[in-house]
């Protein structure tokens, strides 16, 4: 990103190995080393943190100790800890810029899914967060924007609790949970304040959502879109035509009309539903029966008026409940869960589908 810092060459291969976590990219490459030299068996290092009161200070410290510490000869680290000054961190915030503004659009190799629900209480948001947290834990950098602005759930699901997104100038960090990078509405809003905003306003906090916040070059963005076919999921279609739209209903029938019409609504904003998760599906009962609280044939009936699949299908589980409220989602907790194996086994197929290259024209032509 740009020129290596000076100092000693092995001290500074050791800081290269450390990452700012929020920013994600070495602190050598951010311009926070100040100073690396190895003087006798001593390494002193002056460290520059982007903002005061930095929530990654701790971290980036003792990952810096740890890493000169390693180095062959170091027997103290002499670590002087400062901030940038404001010159220095706008031209930081300059240069991840450049990455910022090429953010999802058509050409970027981010695999944009969208996650949708006719109604309310469905378990969009559950389903998201654990698909989220199981890319994570496959090894993709994953990016999650909670866009359910009156219902937003997300943070709690991920145990982000009040985390709030760190600012480097106007760029914002967003927090990691699980492995998976969260924007929520919630977390600009004070306490569990209900959010009564128009149209227009809606637009642009979800266009800064994907351009101000700082997501770094990400495998797959997650959305968790408000149930529904309102402003925000028009907002999005607009905004991410080429997202590709999962449909979350539950098994009941009577539900499907209104599941449809939410992959309808995606598919007029030309984005393409790539197939319905069914979920609260039966649970097993120790003597074998199956318990369908919500019936059954819903993701079906939903799948074949879009005409798609149903790529999974959740049961009922207590775990899974548990663990968003616990902030612990099933997924890493309780993987052998019905529900969470059928997670597992949705985002296994969407990781082979890959960065996708389908649909684009390539950059050559045959004439
Ligand atoms: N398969 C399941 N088994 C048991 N409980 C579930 C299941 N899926 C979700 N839940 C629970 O159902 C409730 C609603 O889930 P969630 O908040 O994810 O729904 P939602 O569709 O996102 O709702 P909204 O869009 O209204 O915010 C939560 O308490 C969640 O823990």
């Amino acid at each position: 990103m740009s020129d290596s810092p000076a100092g000693d060459p092995r001290l500074l291969s050791a800081l290269a190995r450390v990452d700012d976590p929020e920013i994600r990219r070495p602190i050598t490459e951010l311009d926070m080393i100040r100073g690396a030299e190895i003087d006798g068996g001593v390494a002193r290092i002056r460290l520059a943190l982007t903002i005061v009161g930095c929530p990654a200070a701790d971290t980036i410290e003792r990952d810096v100790r740890a890493a000169a510490s390693g180095v062959d000869g170091v027997e103290e680290v002499d670590l002087e800890v400062g901030v940038m000054t404001v010159a220095e961190r706008e031209a930081l915030v300059e240069r991840l810029r450049g990455t910022r503004r090429r953010q999802f659009t058509a050409d970027s190799l981010t695999k944009v899914y969208a996650i949708t629900s006719g109604k309310g209480g469905v378990g969009k948001s559950t389903v998201t967060a654990n698909l989220a947290v199981a890319l994570a834990a496959r090894g993709l950098r994953v990016g999650l924007v909670d866009a359910d602005v009156f219902g937003y759930s997300i943070p709690a699901i991920l145990g982000l609790g009040d985390a709030k997104p760190t600012r480097v100038g106007d760029m914002i960090l967003p927090p990691v949970g699980h492995g998976v990078k969260v924007i929520s509405i919630g977390m600009f809003v004070d306490g569990s304040a209900a959010v009564s905003w128009r149209g227009p306003l809606l637009h642009r906090t979800m266009e800064q959502f994907l351009t101000d916040v700082f997501f770094g070059d990400l495998d797959v963005l997650l959305l968790d879109l408000p149930p529904g076919t309102g402003d925000v999921a028009i907002s999005l279609g607009q905004l991410l035509p080429h997202a590709e739209v999962l449909v979350v209903t539950t098994p009941q029938e009577a539900a499907a009309d209104v599941a449809e019409r939410s992959g309808l609504v995606a598919r007029q904003t030309g984005q393409t539903v790539i197939g319905v998760v069914e979920n609260m599906a039966g649970l097993a009962q120790p003597d074998g029966s199956v318990l369908e609280l919500f019936g059954s044939g819903g993701g079906d009936e939903v799948a074949r008026r879009l005409e798609v699949p149903v790529l999974a299908r959740l049961p009922l589980s207590i775990a899974l409940r548990e663990g968003g409220d616990a902030g612990a989602p099933v997924v890493l907790g309780d993987p052998a869960d019905p529900a969470a194996a059928a997670v597992s086994a949705l985002a296994a197929q969407l990781a082979a589908r890959g960065r996708g290259l389908a649909g684009r024209s390539l950059p050559f032509s045959t004439a």
